[in-house]
């Protein structure tokens, strides 16, 4: 049976690049797992095993560690357009580069970590611990295919933020049919731990009087304070709805962002029953709960500017 080639891509995935920049005896860590998908003029390799157009994964692997010597981290995505280009645009044979960059965050150990003994937090200039928050992360393709000649396109997003509502979160007026038996809740825990990505308009170049990039970390800083703000600020009727509340709140306040996606295991918080002990479980009263792990809802919904291009794909929060 004859066969063709469909999509490939290829490069070395999960680079684990700790930079360590020296401020004098400060010291400060960049900490990030990136990864490299290149695609372009490749059938060669796949047809006829000719690797004339072939850059070795391992060399996109040193490049990673290069560009963060010779370049510097000033952000994920700073340094994710800088290895994209640079892919595509030394070399012939490639046309499009992804780079996708999970970044992990460390914090000074501060006096009250170590004990009463300790030095005292001015003098923590090298000494980390692991941020056990979420984990931040950005996807830079660079193309020089299509009409409009090469473009950017920056996806920024975290992982794994876990976070929880004691109240303020209701659910009821659902549908009801023979295989129906959740309760109606007027006062329930709501819980999830967000997988969000989104998008930023600026597609360009710096030179040439192009349109500005965001700076990158204060935009992300701003994205998430505004979905924790709305998260606090939401009376719930829904997860649903409590997402839309969160993506329109970060459209409406950041103008660089376009697209926001979200992926939201509902962590089921279920009141145990208690009856059998002579016992009350109310919520009103400070409840006992079961933490299910799972099964759980799983609630995922994009939320755009209107008039944008839904780009996002769908599938997206499952790398
Ligand atoms: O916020 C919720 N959305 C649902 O769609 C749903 N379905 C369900 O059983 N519990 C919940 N909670």
């Amino acid at each position: 049976m004859p066969t063709i080639l469909g999509q490939n891509q290829y490069g070395k995935a999960e680079n684990r690049v700790v930079k360590i920049t020296r401020d004098g005896d400060t010291h400060h860590i960049k900490d990030l797992n990136v990864s490299v998908a290149l695609s372009g003029d490749l059938d060669d390799v796949h047809l006829t095993g000719s690797n004339a157009n072939c850059l070795p994964t391992d060399t996109t692997k040193n490049t990673c560690f290069a560009f963060a010597k010779e370049h510097g981290i000033e952000s994920a995505e700073a340094y994710g357009i800088a290895l994209a280009r640079h892919f595509v645009d030394s070399q012939p044979s490639i046309h499009r580069a992804r780079i996708r960059i999970e970044e992990y965050s460390w914090e000074r150990i501060a006096g009250s970590d170590a004990g009463s003994n300790f030095i005292g937090a001015d003098e923590v200039k090298h000494s980390f611990v692991r941020k056990g928050q979420e984990t931040r992360l950005a996807q830079i393709t660079y193309s020089a295919e299509g009409a409009e000649g090469a473009k950017f396109e920056v996806l920024s997003g975290l992982k794994d933020l876990t976070v929880m509502n004691t109240t303020n979160s209701e659910f009821w007026g659902f549908i009801k049919d023979k295989y129906t038996t959740l309760q109606e809740d007027y006062d329930r825990i709501l819980a999830t731990s967000l997988s969000t990505w989104w998008r930023h308009s600026w597609t360009g170049e710096t030179e040439e009087g192009g349109a500005r990039p965001p700076q990158w970390n204060k935009s992300y800083e701003q994205a998430k304070k505004h979905i924790l703000q709305a998260f606090v600020e939401t009376y719930s009727l829904s997860l649903q709805q409590t997402l839309f509340q969160m993506g329109s709140r970060v459209i409406n306040n950041r103008s660089e962002i376009d697209e926001i996606r979200f992926s939201a295991p509902n962590k089921h918080h279920f009141r145990q029953d208690l009856s059998a002990f002579g016992l009350e479980n109310e919520a009103k009263d400070g409840a006992v709960y079961w933490a299910a792990d799972r099964p759980y809802g799983l609630i995922e919904a994009t939320i755009l500017r209107d008039g944008a291009e839904q780009r996002i794909p769908v599938d997206m929060t499952n790398l």
